[in-house]
């Protein structure tokens, strides 16, 4: 079982209780800290939102919602029984101040006033300033209460900027927490242990011995039930503003000075601040964007997005993006960072490559490929360095062959890999925000992806296409070919 650190008892109130995000993370997220001993047994979860529902409704959805997306051995009915007696609902309308907020009042005004409470906003987020101006006018704000926002904050800079100022008219910035969740992932987490927890890394960890780097999020699948978000967003929106760049941050950042989470972050913004801004009319020569269309996946036909999208249906919202970005300071001048993330792809896999320099010199009659250090976020979680050794199929010769020296957490570690929810809801109740986006973060990030954003909406690239079920358009291969570099999984 894991170790987990106790907490004390809290009241989590989820706006949006009904939705795909609730269903399909958070309830099962409270759920397995609940089964690990975690959750203390005073302690109530409270789902809002608009549909009439009782208490006794939403626990039967939550339970086929736990019944769907808990691993079949873990379903203990016993813990789920017990786990839903945790659970309470109240209908009301977030956005409106005269709805019947007494629901949610009547629940909370039971509790001690300084029970931590946790406001987690599961809607669309131009909802999160009115939830919060209403959370406010109802003294539903203590001073033990944290508001946690889901993401997209925003679909650009200004939108992002009026969200936080929405939201932060009514909670102190230290009391918001902006979900990435990637940065829950164990292995995003790892990245941070394998960077300043071993040496041997950090000494070659700059443009002295590191050529480029890669970060991957490839998904197999398409947009799923959320065509509707998605054609307002795009892969750019989606994942490279948030995920992808804050993958980018811990890989280069300087080491902070402690695990301290204002120290850390400003390491990131500093990472993000040296992003080398991209000029609109230069978007075509550093960025790629792509559209699936029919293609085959694992054997089988996949629709293209616009049928994913529904009949008639036409669009220019790209499903993949690749990015070279660079960053302007002493330790990574000259050395690429490629981006990219793009559904329907070949393979679900989330990684990042750092592909060093060759040799200067080879003593052996074919050079040996440079050593590639691959970080698997996901599946397949671990790390693997690839070396040059001596192949022993020729005993005759110094003939050299790759191999890699592979530490597969799962062999590692023989432990259940928790989903990147279950430590980001506890560290809200925690206030632990290491593992949280700063505002200043996010501005940042929006900052650098505004010219590529802006760029493609006055269409100044072309909108290239994929077939389903491949590594995307060639010209993101060509993007990395124009530096003589390649995709991991052209490397042969
Ligand atoms: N689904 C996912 O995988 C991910 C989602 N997100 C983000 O999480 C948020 C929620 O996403 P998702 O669950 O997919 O969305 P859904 O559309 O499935 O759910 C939206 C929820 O909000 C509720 N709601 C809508 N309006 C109001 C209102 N005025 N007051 C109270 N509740 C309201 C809805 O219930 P009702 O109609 O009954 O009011 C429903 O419970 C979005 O910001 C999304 O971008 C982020 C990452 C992944
Ligand atoms: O935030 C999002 O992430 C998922 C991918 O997450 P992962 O943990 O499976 O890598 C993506 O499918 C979704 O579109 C996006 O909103």
């Amino acid at each position: 079982m894991s170790q987990l650190t106790p907490v004390d008892v809290f009241d989590y109130v989820v706006f949006g209780a009904t939705g795909d995000l609730t269903m399909r993370k958070l309830l099962p997220a409270l759920f397995y800290r609940f089964r690990d001993g975690q959750v203390p047994a005073e302690s109530r979860i409270i789902g809002t939102a608009r549909s009439k529902l009782s208490t006794e409704e939403y626990r039967g959805r939550a339970r086929d919602a736990l019944t769907s997306f808990v691993r079949p051995q873990d379903q203990d009915g016993g813990q789920i029984d017990a786990f839903l007696d945790l659970v309470h609902y109240a209908s009301l309308n977030g956005a409106e101040a005269d709805s019947t907020w007494s629901n949610l009042t009547d629940l909370l005004d039971h509790a001690p006033a300084d029970r931590i409470r946790v406001y987690y906003l599961a809607t669309a987020p131009n909802l999160y300033g009115a939830i919060c101006e209403n959370l406010h006018n109802h003294s539903l704000v203590t001073d033990a209460s944290r508001v946690v926002l889901e993401k997209p904050i925003g679909v650009d800079l200004d939108t992002a900027n009026a969200i936080n100022d929405g939201v932060g008219r009514f909670f102190p910035e230290n009391h918001i927490f902006r979900i990435d969740h990637y940065l829950g992932k164990e292995t995003v987490q790892a990245l941070i242990a394998l960077r300043f927890a071993n040496p041997v890394f950090e000494r070659l960890w700059s443009s002295d011995a590191i050529d480029y780097v890669q970060i991957t999020a490839a998904e197999t699948v398409g947009v799923e039930g959320r065509a509707g978000y998605y054609d307002t967003s795009g892969a750019l929106r989606d994942m490279i503003q948030n995920h992808l760049l804050q993958v980018l941050t811990l890989v280069a950042m300087e080491p902070p000075g402690s695990l301290d989470a204002d120290l850390l972050r400003n390491e990131k913004l500093k990472v993000l601040h040296a992003l080398k801004p991209i000029a609109r009319e230069n978007v075509a020569q550093v960025a790629v964007r792509g559209q699936y269309v029919r293609g085959d996946v694992n054997g089988q036909t996949a629709p293209g997005y616009l049928e994913d999208l529904g009949e008639g249906k036409t669009s220019s919202t790209e499903t993949y993006v690749a990015l070279k970005a660079e960053i302007q300071n002493w330790r990574w001048a000259g050395v690429p960072f490629y981006l990219r993330s793009g559904k329907r792809l070949r393979d679900k896999v989330s990684e990042v490559v750092i592909q060093f320099k060759s040799a200067p010199w080879s003593i052996f009659p074919a050079a040996p490929r440079a050593n590639r250090l691959i970080i698997r976020i996901q599946p397949n979680e671990g790390v693997m360095l690839a070396v040059s050794t001596k192949d022993p199929a020729k005993p005759d010769s110094l003939t050299l062959r790759e191999a890699d020296i592979d530490i597969s957490f799962g062999k590692a570690f023989a432990t259940r890999y928790p989903d990147a929810y279950e430590r980001l809801l506890l560290d809200a109740v925690r206030g632990d925000p290491v593992l949280f986006i700063r505002r200043d973060e996010v501005e940042a990030a929006w900052r650098f992806v505004m010219p590529v954003l802006e760029a493609w909406s006055a269409d100044q690239a072309p909108l290239e296409s994929y077939p389903a079920g491949s590594w995307g358009p060639k010209a993101a291969q060509d993007l990395l070919a124009a530096s003589g570099h390649a995709w991991h999984e052209d490397q042969g």
